[in-house]
């Protein structure tokens, strides 16, 4: 059997310690081990780690591990980590709910160390498919960073995030100046190059956790900066284009500058019932014409309720 040769970490949840330790060294060749010793601490380190699986004991005092499972499926962060129960309990009424709370595999005690392993082997296989899925699903090819895909998830949770909390939202859309002529002038793979140095440059500035850059298509990339302030929202977009101009990427077919520049539409409004992302979205691509139209390497700002409207040129 071929050792997961990926980061993987499991985490084991038994009450027992010497039941921990066992099953903590027959799987400890495959991935790092998390332990807990009983159900709150399992659910507060599958919050905070979102190990790759979890070894679940169901007799344990105050939480059981149904009740632990439970609740880990109501959690977005934790909801899709597979569960393996490993359990004295041995009764098929038990073994069934257990399979249909969303656990993927049941194992009975006493168990046999090989088929613990194998098991787990299994499911940490699984594990590396769904990673690999889920890098294709989401993020993009050419330039490493999240896709379209990608972007429209995180938009629709953080605007319902920013509702909730009556925050600030903003959106906004990014283009490369004149990239066509770019292409046109150094050939299409010095584009793909720009293309992934832009995207880098951009992604170093999304310093906040929740900060987020992505590829919207070709040569348009999307910030959504929630639970910002405006202002450290336009700070954030003036680091974008200064960090874009400090790569210093020739570019002699630029009719706005003599290095690879940006544009930038950006739109801030406080959601409620009324609006929706994708109006947001649609009102900071306007806002980039807006942007283009008065000469490029610049950014155009719109709030929705704050009736301002700025045009922010970059010297
Ligand atoms: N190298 C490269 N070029 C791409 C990629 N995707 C789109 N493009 C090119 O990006 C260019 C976009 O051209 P336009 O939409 O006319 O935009 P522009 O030339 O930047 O003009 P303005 O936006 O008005 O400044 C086209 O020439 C596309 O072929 C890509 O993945 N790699």
């Amino acid at each position: 059997m071929n050792k997961i040769k990926q980061d993987f970490s499991i985490l084991i949840v038994d009450d027992d310690k010497t039941n921990r330790r066992i099953l903590k060294e027959l799987v400890e060749d495959e991935a790092k081990v998390l332990l807990a010793k009983n159900g709150t601490q399992a659910i507060e380190k599958a919050v905070e780690f979102v190990p790759d699986l979890i070894i679940l004991d169901i007799v344990m005092p105050d939480m059981d591990g149904f009740a632990v499972i439970e609740s880990l499926k109501k959690k977005r962060e934790t909801q899709h980590i597979p569960i393996i129960f490993i359990t004295g309990n041995t009764s098929i009424e038990a073994e069934e709910r257990g399979l249909r709370l969303g656990a993927v595999d049941y194992i009975s005690k006493p168990f046999h160390a090989g088929i613990v392993q194998a098991r787990v082997h299994t499911q940490l296989q699984f594990s590396a498919h769904r990673k690999m899925l889920d890098e294709l699903a989401h993020y993009d090819a050419l330039t490493g960073i999240p896709n379209r895909r990608y972007f429209d998830n995180v938009v629709a949770s953080e605007w319902r995030n920013c509702l909730q909390t009556e925050q600030a939202i903003t959106i906004a859309v990014i283009d490369v100046d004149f990239f066509k002529n770019f292409n046109d002038t150094y050939g299409h793979l010095a584009g793909d190059k720009t293309l992934r140095a832009v995207a880098q440059a951009l992604k170093s500035q999304m310093v906040r956790d929740r900060d987020f850059v992505a590829r919207l298509g070709g040569e348009e990339f999307v910030v959504v900066l929630a639970d910002s302030d405006p202002r450290r929202a336009e700070d954030v977009l003036h680091n974008c284009i200064n960090a874009v101009r400090e790569l210093d990427i020739a570019h002699a077919a630029s009719e706005c500058e003599s290095c690879v520049t940006i544009s930038i539409g950006c739109y801030t409004d406080f959601p409620d019932k009324n609006s929706n992302p994708l109006e947001a979205l649609d009102m900071a691509d306007k806002c980039l014409y807006f942007a283009k139209d008065s000469g490029r390497n610049q950014i155009h700002s719109q709030h929705s309720n704050l009736e301002h409207s700025a045009n922010l040129h970059i010297v």
